[in-house]
């Protein structure tokens, strides 16, 4: 199997739609505070009641409390809880006594390894400042994907510059502003572009 893809920051239907036809496995929901792509938890349960079962879709929160985002979490009807802030362990074991849990790491440096103790089923790299499209050097998730933990990579990723991340072998790979005309508005173009060169990769071309 190629590797996973969430797109990540959607605000409307019809790009949810084409990003599952297209083959994305996962689905992101902006709902943290102070976001440009955040949505309401009234249109992302509209969004999530439209798509098929078999795509998963992610609530992303930042330092809001576990009760908060199991409040938007059911009314949104999502089904994956990623915390992207601050977010103490015990915060991560209370949401995940109901949904499974994405921890997200903004780099400044190396990932260190002792973040796969944090409770959560899978870890997200992302840039310093998450959605802005900014990356890091690669090599900086090495450290963590030596563990054997599910590390998802994100941050300044694009359907160009996938050959960085696509030879560490990374559980998944995560994309906001890479596949978008503005934020909250994908690019069917763009968006074709991934996942045609994700396909290309899958059949070592
Ligand atoms: O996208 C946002 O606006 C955002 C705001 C607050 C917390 C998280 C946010 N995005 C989370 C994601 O999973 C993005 O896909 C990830 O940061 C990568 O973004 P990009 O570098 O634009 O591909």
């Amino acid at each position: 199997m190629g590797v996973r893809v969430k797109i990540c920051g959607l605000t409307r239907l019809e790009d949810a739609l084409l990003a599952e036809a297209l083959g994305a496995h996962a689905l992101g929901f902006v709902l943290a505070p102070g976001s440009k792509r955040r949505i309401s938890p009234e249109t992302a349960r509209t969004i999530s009641e439209a798509l098929g079962p078999f795509v998963v879709r992610v609530g992303v929160f930042r330092d809001q409390g576990p009760e908060e985002v199991l409040k938007l979490m059911e009314a949104a009807r999502l089904q994956v809880a990623q915390l992207h802030g601050a977010e103490p362990p015990e915060w991560a074991e209370r949401v995940g006594r109901f949904f499974p849990v994405v921890k997200a790491f903004s780099l400044e440096g190396p990932a260190r390894p002792e973040w796969a103790a944090y409770p959560a089923q899978a870890l997200l790299l992302d840039g310093k400042a998450p959605g802005s499209g900014e990356g890091y050097p690669r090599a900086w998730a090495r450290p963590l994907l030596e563990t054997g933990a599910r590390v998802i990579l994100a941050g300044g990723l694009t359907p160009e510059n996938l050959g960085e991340v696509l030879p560490l072998k990374p559980y998944a790979l995560d994309l906001a502003s890479g596949v978008e005309e503005a934020p909250g508005v994908k690019s069917p173009a763009r968006l074709r572009a991934l996942f045609a060169r994700l396909e290309a990769w899958n059949r070592g071309v």
